[in-house]
């Protein structure tokens, strides 16, 4: 299991990381999402050594982290790097090897990469040949041929086109299935939702939601689209008969409302009964970029630790 644990770490008065905890356990593919500037890639960076915490640790299966456990990882770094003037599979086959990867199984384990990644055809090419995103697909490649059993990836699908992503998405599903713990940072919060078995949201170098997006669901206040046959103005009348409701969106003849948590739906649809008959009373799942929205948008519960220390 890999365990961030208690991780903080300041850029002079910026507080980019704020105590921050969550673990990615083997088999599970996790999704690290915030708004720019949250602290994702300061917190990658920790993983992998480049980047020492002010406090905290980081830990595999229960040991802290050293250079041995860290050559064992997969990284594909916000700053991609890879040699401009060797070609594609003589460069992951040279990358194998530095993990100490016999040349028959780095050969083997390059090419299979390269054919999982559509890049077959491209393997005798020089990497500055290659457009950006089949680039990045090479980095990807890069930070799986010595069959790492944990990967920490910053951003590896922005920038790539639909297929690309498909290819990425199985690559690294297939790693997953397999054992390994995938960690990867992303603004694309459709494709996080459909990959991810757990999802982590930080916000200014905090987690503010840890969990499957079905948990994360589980503590955000309920919401239906409910329609009602009665004169306009009902909306308002569910209100009024409902303490705490409130109305997301009103289109005259139905509405989204949203109860306040854990939330009574049964006194919810007496109450839209009393206004005349229901034609619809629809539970409505937010999306992880809903939940986003709304766990980001939240008023802090504590000030940043740098407002703390000026405060003392
Ligand atoms: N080398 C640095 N010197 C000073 N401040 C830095 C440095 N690197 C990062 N920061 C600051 O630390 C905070 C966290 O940055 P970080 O790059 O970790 O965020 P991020 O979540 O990866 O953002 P993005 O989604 O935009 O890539 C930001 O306020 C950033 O400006």
């Amino acid at each position: 299991m890999l365990e961030l644990d208690r991780l903080s770490r300041r850029y002079g008065d910026v507080v980019a990381l704020d105590d921050l905890s969550f673990t990615v356990r083997p088999g599970q593919m996790y999704g690290f999402v915030g708004t720019n500037g949250a602290g994702k890639t300061t917190a990658m960076r920790i993983i992998l050594g480049v980047l020492e915490p002010d406090s905290g640790v980081v830990r595999w299966n229960g040991t802290p982290l050293d250079q041995d456990i860290r050559r064992e990882f997969g990284y594909m770094p916000e700053e991609r790097g890879l040699y401009p003037k060797m070609q594609v599979h003589e460069h992951l086959v040279y990358l194998a090897r530095l993990h100490g990867v016999a040349g028959i199984t780095a050969a083997k384990a390059a090419s299979d990469l390269l054919d999982a990644l559509a890049l077959s055809e491209r393997a005798s090419d020089r990497i500055e040949s290659l457009s950006l995103g089949n680039q990045q697909r090479v980095q990807l490649a890069a930070a799986l041929v010595h069959d790492p059993a944990v990967m920490v990836l910053d951003e590896p699908f922005s920038g790539l086109d639909p297929m690309g992503v498909d290819a990425m998405a199985a690559v690294l599903r297939a790693r997953v299935d397999a054992g390994a713990a995938v960690v990867f940072s992303s603004h694309q919060l459709e494709l996080v939702e459909r990959l991810c078995d757990a999802v982590g949201i930080i916000r200014a170098g905090r987690m503010v939601a840890d969990g499957s997006v079905d948990e994360l669901r589980g503590t955000s206040a309920p919401r239906f689209r409910v329609a009602v046959d009665a004169p306009a103005g009902w909306v308002s009348s569910l209100t009024a008969a409902v303490p705490g409701l409130v109305v997301v969106d009103d289109a005259g003849h139905d509405a989204l409302v949203e109860l306040p948590p854990p939330g009574d739906d049964q006194a919810l649809l007496d109450a839209a009964r009393a206004l005349g008959p229901v034609r619809q009373f629809t539970p409505v799942r937010p999306t992880l970029a809903e939940l986003f929205r709304s766990v980001v948008a939240e008023p802090a519960t504590e000030p940043a630790t740098s407002e703390k220390v000026e405060a003392a």
